[in-house]
């Protein structure tokens, strides 16, 4: 249930680093992350295990929207097929600012890199949610390191989905099967600076994420705000070294409830004087595979990518290409609904 909260819990994952983890430090872990995603839904974790620390996380967004980084015309060559009708990604690559939008940012989005064999039947080649990833032709070591960050992250969520899995009663593999071909989504987002004439409270509106789970890297702007039972707003500033850590609507329904899908957003915060980078945030959205049947603890299930189709289409950067779907998930709609 949750609760009034005032702030949020931290939980170290120093259990997760020994090359042989205590099962009793691994219970206790599967407990806390019960307890904290039961109340707040939303945690920092620290002595994460993971290669990169935070300067390399943030390095990969300077790399690319830095004053360095790729020009404007650059990264519109990535950018998905609603924004530039001739590019012929849809999910994948960039996605710009938008005038007059209440969200503020552009981002670069990138999904697992493995080299696929087959459309899926579900989607089809028109809508391809398994589509490659998309890179500036000079980025080779940035395409690297950004794919092998995705893979560690895509592993932490794993391990975290064991310990969950133990949590609800379950065996530590029952989440396993969201695993293969998995559609997870690694985003390097930017908040540019707000400019004096449009002086903007909010720069990413409040909602729920909608996938598993959500690992998030934050830079220390600050800006990030939880809600808790009371309707307040909670800020959630940098934590050194930590991400933060929450549950997605549909997680919630798998833990049939019992586990919380916060809302957060996130408010512009007062440039410091000459500052022109604004804000860096990087979340990792853990999501299963296309096909993946998922089921709550009470019996209901979706295929995940009837799940995603459905959500998409209240997302801004794919309103012209998702006017495919309905006849795509003819089907698919009615479970979604009943789930
Ligand atoms: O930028 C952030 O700190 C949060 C972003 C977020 O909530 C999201 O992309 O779902
Ligand atoms: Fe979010």
């Amino acid at each position: 249930m949750s609760t009034s909260f005032s702030s949020l819990p931290v939980v170290s994952l120093s259990a997760l680093s020994s090359s042989s983890p205590k099962p009793d430090e691994l219970a206790a872990l599967s407990a806390r992350l019960d307890e904290v995603f039961s109340t707040t839904g939303f945690v920092y974790l620290t002595d994460l295990p993971l290669t990169f620390n935070h300067e390399d996380v943030f390095g990969l967004c300077d790399e690319f929207f830095g004053a360095n980084g790729l020009s404007l015309d650059q990264k519109m060559t990535l950018a998905k097929k609603t924004f530039v009708k001739t590019n012929k990604n849809t999910y994948r690559g960039y996605f710009p600012t938008q005038p007059g939008a209440d969200n503020l940012k552009e981002g670069f989005e990138l999904g697992t890199p493995y080299k696929k064999t087959t459309v899926s039947p579900l989607t089809g080649p028109k809508f391809d949610l398994t589509e490659p990833n998309v890179f500036h032709l000079s980025h080779a070591e940035f395409q690297t390191r950004c794919e092998t960050l995705h893979t560690q992250l895509q592993a932490l969520s794993e391990r975290l989905l064991s310990l969950l899995a133990v949590a609800l009663g379950k065996p530590a593999s029952f989440f396993d099967h969201y695993l293969a071909d998995s559609l997870s989504t690694l985003r390097l987002l930017h908040y540019p600076p707000i400019s004096s004439e449009r002086q903007q409270e909010l720069v990413c509106t409040p909602h729920t994420d909608s996938g598993i789970l959500t690992l998030l890297h934050q830079d220390p702007t600050g800006g990030l705000e939880v809600r808790n039972s009371e309707d307040a707003w909670i800020p959630a500033p940098y934590v050194p070294g930590s991400m933060v850590v929450n549950i997605g609507d549909l997680m919630a329904k798998v833990s049939g409830g019992r586990w919380i899908a916060t809302y957060h957003r996130v408010r512009s915060t007062k440039p410091a004087d000459g500052e022109v980078k604004g804000r860096y945030s990087v979340p990792f959205f853990f999501e299963p595979g296309l096909n993946c049947v998922v089921e709550s603890v009470d019996g209901d299930e979706v295929v995940y990518g009837e799940h995603v189709l459905e959500k998409m289409k209240g997302w801004v950067e794919f309103q012209d290409v998702v006017e495919d779907v309905p006849e795509m998930v003819a089907d698919g709609r009615m479970v979604v609904e009943a789930f």
